[in-house]
């Protein structure tokens, strides 16, 4: 059992830090758990107070070219999210902006030039302060100097920025005949997993192609997330093939929550959109999920069902790191 034990400390390098585990459904302060996590990834508030249970909303929208349209519609599904008793809301992938390498630099905002150079951003932060809710902003264009990146926002429940992921895994892909897309074309990959301490709890976030990297899903999950977000654009091509598969894939491997948002379909754009934004818990299953329409998906989560998985499927302390190794080299070399 003590070679067991020292053995899978040993798969993860630097060691997994544990999920903050506070009895189930009830508050707990994160920041004074994990000392470790709160130098590499500093807190504002000395102590944050994480809900174990609560609504998260996927707003699976249809998105236009008429960028201001995109905002007002989307202010108005986090509004109908929240009023439906959602404490967290997820947008899409690209849901300011057609998603086409044309558009991403017609429709890039300059997200650290603050309010006016970003009016997508400033309103997913006005309304997260009114709302009192986390929001996990999907994906919009960003400029940043010369270079534009695919990056996604979480604004706390104050609507202060948290987090700022930008795609690191950018989609270029040739399936001839089916789909072509070359975002590097544009975009510029960023350089960073972003992991983020919300109100409802630790958040891995990735963007769309970044699901198909498992390694940014296990260094989340040995950095204690207990969720993770992936804002997606699938196609007509992947979507039904692999959409769902790898979200289960991500949630099974690594006994967490997966959250996806996906924009609605539009047949007649460029880029046609699968849909199917899901919610999948920590035993590979759907939880709720919709077709390729807009829709608001409203879903529980309990992360003490996690505690129980772990529990009953005790893989993580089963490693055999005497075999295999991740290595975590953003905390490795922090330390
Ligand atoms: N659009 C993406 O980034 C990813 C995708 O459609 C796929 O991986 O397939």
């Amino acid at each position: 059992m003590a070679a067991a034990s020292s053995n899978s400390e040993r798969a993860r390098a630097p060691p997994a830090i544990p999920m903050p585990s506070p009895p189930p459904s009830k508050a707990t302060s994160l920041s004074s758990s994990l000392p470790l996590f709160h130098y590499l990834f500093p807190l504002t508030h000395f102590t944050r107070f994480v809900l174990f249970q609560f609504k998260i909303g996927l707003c699976q929208l249809s998105v236009t070219p008429d960028k201001d349209r995109n905002i007002a519609h989307a202010r108005t599904a986090i509004q109908d999210a929240a009023s439906k008793g959602a404490q967290l809301v997820l947008l899409p992938e690209i849901w300011n902006s057609p998603y086409s390498n044309d558009s991403f630099p017609v429709y890039a905002e300059d997200i650290d030039a603050g309010a006016d150079a970003s009016p997508s951003t400033a309103m997913l932060s006005e309304l997260s302060r009114l709302l009192k809710i986390t929001i996990v902003g999907g994906s919009i264009p960003e400029r940043s100097g010369d270079r534009l990146y695919n990056t996604c926002c979480v604004f706390d429940t104050d609507g202060k920025l948290l987090a700022k992921h930008r795609k690191i895994h950018l989609f270029d892909i040739d399936i001839p005949g089916e789909i072509t897309f070359i975002e590097s074309k544009t975009l510029t990959a960023g350089e960073t997993p972003t992991i983020v301490d919300t109100e409802v709890g630790r958040i891995g976030i990735g963007i769309c192609y970044d699901i198909r990297f498992p390694e940014l899903a296990m260094i989340y999950a040995a950095r204690g997330a207990h969720l993770l977000c992936y804002p997606g654009a699938f196609n007509m091509t992947t979507g039904p093939l692999h959409w769902e598969l790898l979200q289960r894939a991500r949630a099974t491997d690594n006994q967490l929550y997966v959250a996806t948002c996906s924009p609605a379909r539009e047949t007649g754009s460029g880029y046609v959109a699968w849909g199917h934004s899901t919610l999948v818990g920590p035993f590979g299953e759907v939880l709720a999920t919709t077709e390729h329409e807009e829709a608001i998906i409203i879903a529980e989560i309990d992360y003490s069902i996690t505690e129980q998985r772990r529990k009953n499927l005790p893989i993580t302390t089963q490693r055999r790191g005497d075999l295999y190794q991740l290595v975590d080299f953003q905390r490795l070399n922090s330390q």
